[in-house]
């Protein structure tokens, strides 16, 4: 993390510096939406300075950055810094995002609830708020999204309904992405591209705007991209996966169920190492739904931890261990606002740009 200030004062002494936020990473490019308004331009093709890239520097999709040197004509700019990150997501590899939205079907394929289950764990070990939507309401009569709704409610979850199809609970879901960083995710054919499609029309657009050479890098190394909203936010696909794998230690496990949250902040164990299998004085041992799944996890959680003791490297075992942590978070210090400007006339820019020229003219640099 880089925290050189000097930048600014020396660079710009009297200009509020330009700031913006990283929607893309292509090859060594980076699609910067700028922040401030009544600019020529608010989306600019940027390089990374030199000297980011000699003090190793890494540019991640979600970081807000310093642009110096804008070229208005060219649309394009120089990323001279990169804004202290609120947080930092390895799969996929997104700075600063705010929120996890798992998208689940209602019916075509039936929600599994210990699949369901898995999923909300593994985003709750972000340390990143998590909310689900229930998709194909169309589906399913409106007794049995009241009973999902009751369930889930015990679990600690009130999902939206919506369907694409019947074009509902869609103004509830934007509402909840409106101006915050959030990644989507969820089993394969829930209908999630069908959603993004729906309420973000541009994204056809944007996928088209990658020219030839650069979409067959995409095959390579994973092509990670926030999408915007028309009403303020950024929204991040991750492709459809049916198991993740929990890498959480025994200790944490607890503290991803929000209905344990909730027993333990009314009472705690008799021990403050409790696991909550069968030891005396548990707050947690009982009667609920989701507390099979928690046995079920903490096993995979003690053989994880067994495997991170079992690395002889000290360095490994270290790295190993920060993995199963999810990602560190450091505190959020501030929910910033995006300003959008019509995008239309920029993507058609952008467009126009030549991209594996500037690739070229990159690789000589
Ligand atoms: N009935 C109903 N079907 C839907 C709805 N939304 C999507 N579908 C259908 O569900 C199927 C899967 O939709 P996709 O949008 O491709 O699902 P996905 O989650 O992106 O799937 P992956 O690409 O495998 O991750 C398609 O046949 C859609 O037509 C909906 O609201 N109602
Ligand atoms: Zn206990």
């Amino acid at each position: 993390m880089s925290s050189d200030d000097k930048v600014l004062e020396e660079d710009q002494p009297d200009q509020e510096p330009l700031t913006g936020t990283v929607l893309a990473v292509q090859a060594n490019f980076y699609w910067v939406r700028l922040h401030q308004k009544s600019l020529p331009k608010s989306l600019l093709l940027c390089t990374r300075r030199t000297r980011l890239k000699k003090i190793g520097q890494r540019v991640m999709v979600g970081d807000r950055v310093l642009i110096e040197e804008p070229d208005w004509n060219g649309d394009r700019g120089a990323i001279s810094q990169v804004l202290q990150r609120q947080s930092e997501l390895d799969r996929p590899p997104i700075a600063n995002v705010d929120q996890i939205l798992l998208v689940f079907a209602l019916a075509s394929p039936t929600i599994e609830p210990y699949q369901l289950s898995r999923f909300l764990v593994k985003a709750e070990s972000t340390g990143l708020a998590v909310s689900l939507a229930l998709s194909k309401s169309d589906l399913v009569s409106q007794d049995e999204q009241q009973g999902w709704k009751e369930r889930l409610a015990e679990w600690g979850y009130q999902p939206i309904f919506i369907s694409v199809r019947q074009k509902s609970g869609l103004d509830e879901l934007k509402q909840y992405l409106n101006n915050k960083i959030t990644v989507a995710s969820g089993p394969s054919g829930v209908g999630k591209s069908s959603l993004i499609n729906q309420i973000i029309p541009s994204v056809d657009l944007r996928v088209n705007a990658v020219s030839g050479k650069l979409e067959k890098g995409r095959h390579t190394t994973r092509h990670v991209e926030l999408f915007e909203l028309p009403t303020g936010g950024l929204l991040a696909d991750t492709p459809g996966f049916n198991q993740p794998d929990l890498f959480c230690l025994p200790q944490e496990l607890a503290q991803y169920f929000p209905e344990i949250r909730q027993k333990l902040a009314g009472k705690s164990c008799q021990f403050s190492d409790c696991l909550h299998r069968d030891e005396p004085g548990c707050a947690v041992r009982g009667d609920w739904e989701r507390y099979e799944h928690y046995l079920d996890f903490l096993e995979d959680a003690i053989a994880y931890e067994i495997q991170v003791h079992q690395q002889t490297d000290p360095d490994e075992a270290l790295k190993l261990k920060s993995k199963g942590k999810g990602t560190q978070f450091e505190p959020r210090l501030e929910a910033k606002k995006y300003r959008r400007e019509s995008r239309k006339n920029q993507q058609q820019s952008l467009r126009k740009l030549d991209i594996e020229k500037l690739m070229k003219s990159e690789e000589d640099e």
